[in-house]
């Protein structure tokens, strides 16, 4: 080949390559890119033990179920995979409905505005947002109400990728991130004006304890609505292969225990809230949340070659193709679930607190 050739080949093999590192594969809302991949606020030398560290938790089921561990077993899960979700999912960490006509990135936002839209909030009013991950929803919430939103996740790597989403979005004057335990939050009685979670809860050992911090800190007469990971009425404990899918799940999203739907409002009530409404968002005729997993599966298996490639080069940590590995599985796991009707990350739940307390009798 004359030098020309050898010079044009090149150029277009270099030009493959950042295209298939740099630009494949990001989410839809670009955040991160591959090459950036990292394992949040470990180091990347730990990453790999940090993963054994997440595993050990399901080789000891009484271990998760010892409640004050979890929240540490969760935010390693979040260094674990804050990157690869942004990278490769977008900036807000649920899903949504899908709707005819309209992209991903337009589905989850409404399903976000429909949250804000439940609580009735004002502009200026003070909404708390329970695990808020790295603020995706956070920002569509706080441009379409125009009210001040705090965030609270126990991840202190999200809290620094969401305050940096929020000053380039212009959004950093509504909205505010913590870093903290939605089990204990610091934050004093009756002084938010409405609260929500987005599939954040079903972390929780005892979603009592979430439930009761956050009837503590809203004011009387206000509004909570949560979205709940549940098992439907299709689930049979007594079916291995639902077992099998649920178990999936669990150890997939760092998950203590998912809960059946049934239990949410009951759990509701004994903290104190009255329940206003209660509707898995997942039933037709909503259209499945679980297609745009199905969707991926090409580029997962791209995804995957290019975190082996990167992980094998030393640009991303060694950990990164276990972490990879674990969530292709999940989003098998998530997406017969979907199918079989017996799992729904949206059961939503909407809840006030009384205006006054109920009488203890
Ligand atoms: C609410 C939670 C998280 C829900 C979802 C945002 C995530 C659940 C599974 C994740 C993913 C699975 C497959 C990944 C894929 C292999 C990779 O190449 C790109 C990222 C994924 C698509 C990733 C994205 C986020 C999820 C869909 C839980 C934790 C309570
Ligand atoms: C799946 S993400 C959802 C994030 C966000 N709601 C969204 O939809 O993008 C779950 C979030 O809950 C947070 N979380 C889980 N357990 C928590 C705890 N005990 N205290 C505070 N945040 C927690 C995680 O750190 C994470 O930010």
């Amino acid at each position: 080949m004359d030098p020309f050739g050898l010079f044009c080949t090149g150029a277009l093999l270099a030009c493959g390559l950042y295209w298939f590192v740099c630009l494949l594969g990001p989410a839809e809302q670009k955040g991160k890119r591959a090459v950036d991949l990292s394992g949040g606020s470990i180091s990347a030398e730990k990453v790999q033990d940090n993963y054994k560290q997440y595993w050990s938790f399901f080789r000891q089921p009484k271990e998760i179920e010892t409640a004050e561990k979890v929240p540490d077993f969760v935010d390693t899960f979040y260094n674990l995979v804050t990157d690869i979700y942004e990278w490769g999912w977008g900036q807000s960490f649920h899903f949504s409905p899908s709707i005819r006509g309209k992209s991903h990135r337009d589905a989850t936002r409404l399903h976000e505005e429909m949250a804000v839209d439940l609580i009735e909030v004002k502009p200026g009013d003070r909404v708390l947002d329970v695990g808020c991950g790295v603020g995706g929803p956070m920002r569509a919430i706080a441009a379409h109400s125009r009210a001040n939103v705090v965030g609270i996740t126990i991840n202190e790597y999200q809290v620094n990728r969401a305050r940096l989403h929020n000053k380039k979005a212009g959004l950093d004057s509504l909205c505010e991130v913590v870093c903290g335990n939605f089990l204990e939050m610091p934050f004093k009685d009756n002084t938010f004006d409405g609260a929500y979670s987005i599939e954040a809860t079903c972390h929780a050992p005892k979603l009592e304890e979430v439930y009761a911090e956050v009837f503590r800190v809203l004011k009387p007469g206000s509004l909570y609505v949560s979205y709940e990971w549940v098992t439907t009425d299709k689930y049979r404990g007594d079916n291995p292969e639902h077992v099998e899918v649920i178990q999936g799940i669990e150890r997939g999203d760092a998950l203590p225990g998912l809960r059946n739907y049934k239990d949410i409002a009951e759990v509701a009530k004994k903290v104190g809230f009255e329940v206003v409404k209660e509707k898995d968002l997942a039933k037709p005729p909503a259209l499945p949340w679980w297609t745009r997993l199905k969707m991926g599966r090409i580029a997962y298996w791209r995804n995957h070659i290019l975190v082996t490639v990167l992980a094998a080069i030393g640009i991303a940590p060694k950990g990164t193709v276990d972490v990879h590995e674990m969530l292709f599985k999940t989003a098998d796991y998530l997406t017969r679930g979907g199918d079989s009707g017996i799992f729904s990350p949206m059961h939503m739940i909407l809840l006030r607190k009384p205006q006054v307390p109920p009488t203890q009798s």
